[in-house]
């Protein structure tokens, strides 16, 4: 019976393709982003975001990480511009982080790991559902933005304070009125690729537009999310950390840097 994935030493990323064969694919995620590599496309708009705060409808521990869920059943927080085409739909946020500050990103720079990464997740109108749209090549647009530890960062700090409410696996808790734009830095500079779903099930899906600014966290506030567990209530508790994929093979891919 399988028990489920997870970032154990028996369930976790080097173990996912045994049920997840895409995890050998040739679309992998993340990647380790090479900015002297990356080459220049002047097709590449800016990205546009356009977010409304009344959209957000709940946070939850979904037992990988934390996400906050938005309503998304009209065009009301979109991403348009930026490397697609048509209209993407906010479906949720979440992140990964390290057990210490010297890890946790997923998308490492020339090697280097932040130690948090928010992913700002989307799917193309073009498909009915986000289901639908997990599974085409086209479907998911999913921005990454790196966090790295300097100022405490007040935009944050709702977020953190949910926590108490979804410690453990499953738990979940209403969410009001965020804007997810307040999360993200001054510059929307970002290197753009196609790639997958960094968890199982591993979809080819994913154009990532990863931002070239981190924003910033205190130490304080890195361990608020390392509070949180794994493990459901009742259960030996387990600190969910280090829920990040390492890097994986290009396998020929280029990264594209915009602007130049
Ligand atoms: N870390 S991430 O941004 O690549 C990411 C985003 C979304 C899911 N969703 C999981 C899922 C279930 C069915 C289809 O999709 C999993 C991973
Ligand atoms: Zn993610």
């Amino acid at each position: 019976m399988s028990h489920g994935w997870g970032y154990g030493p028996t369930n976790g990323p080097d173990k996912w393709g045994d049920e997840y064969p895409v995890a050998n694919g040739p679309r992998q995620s993340p990647i380790d982003i090479v900015p002297n590599e990356a080459v220049y496309d002047s097709s590449l708009k800016a990205l546009k975001l356009s977010y409304d705060p009344s959209n957000s409808k709940g946070i939850l521990n979904n037992g990988h990480s934390f996400q906050v869920d938005f309503v998304d059943d009209t065009d009301s927080s979109t991403l348009t511009g930026g490397p697609i085409s048509g209209t993407y739909r906010l479906r949720q946020f979440h992140f990964h982080w390290g057990a210490s500050d010297d890890r946790g990103s997923e998308h490492t720079v020339n090697g280097i790991k932040f130690p948090c990464e928010l992913h700002l997740v989307h799917w193309n109108t073009k498909y009915p559902s986000f289901g639908e749209a997990a599974s085409q090549p086209d479907g998911l647009a999913v921005v990454g933005v790196f966090l790295k530890i300097g100022a405490a960062n007040p935009r944050i700090q709702k977020v953190l304070d949910s926590f108490d409410a979804i410690k453990t696996k499953g738990k979940q808790t209403t969410f009001d009125n965020f804007d997810p734009m307040t999360l993200l830095p001054a510059s929307l500079d970002y290197w753009t690729y196609d790639g997958s779903l960094t968890t199982p099930p591993l979809l080819e899906s994913v154009t990532w537009i990863v931002l070239k600014e981190p924003i910033s966290v205190n130490p304080a506030q890195m361990d608020k999310f390392r509070s949180l567990l794994f493990t459901g209530e009742g259960e030996s508790p387990c600190c969910m950390v280090d829920n990040y994929r390492p890097p994986q093979p290009l396998k020929g891919r280029q990264g594209i840097l915009w602007p130049q």
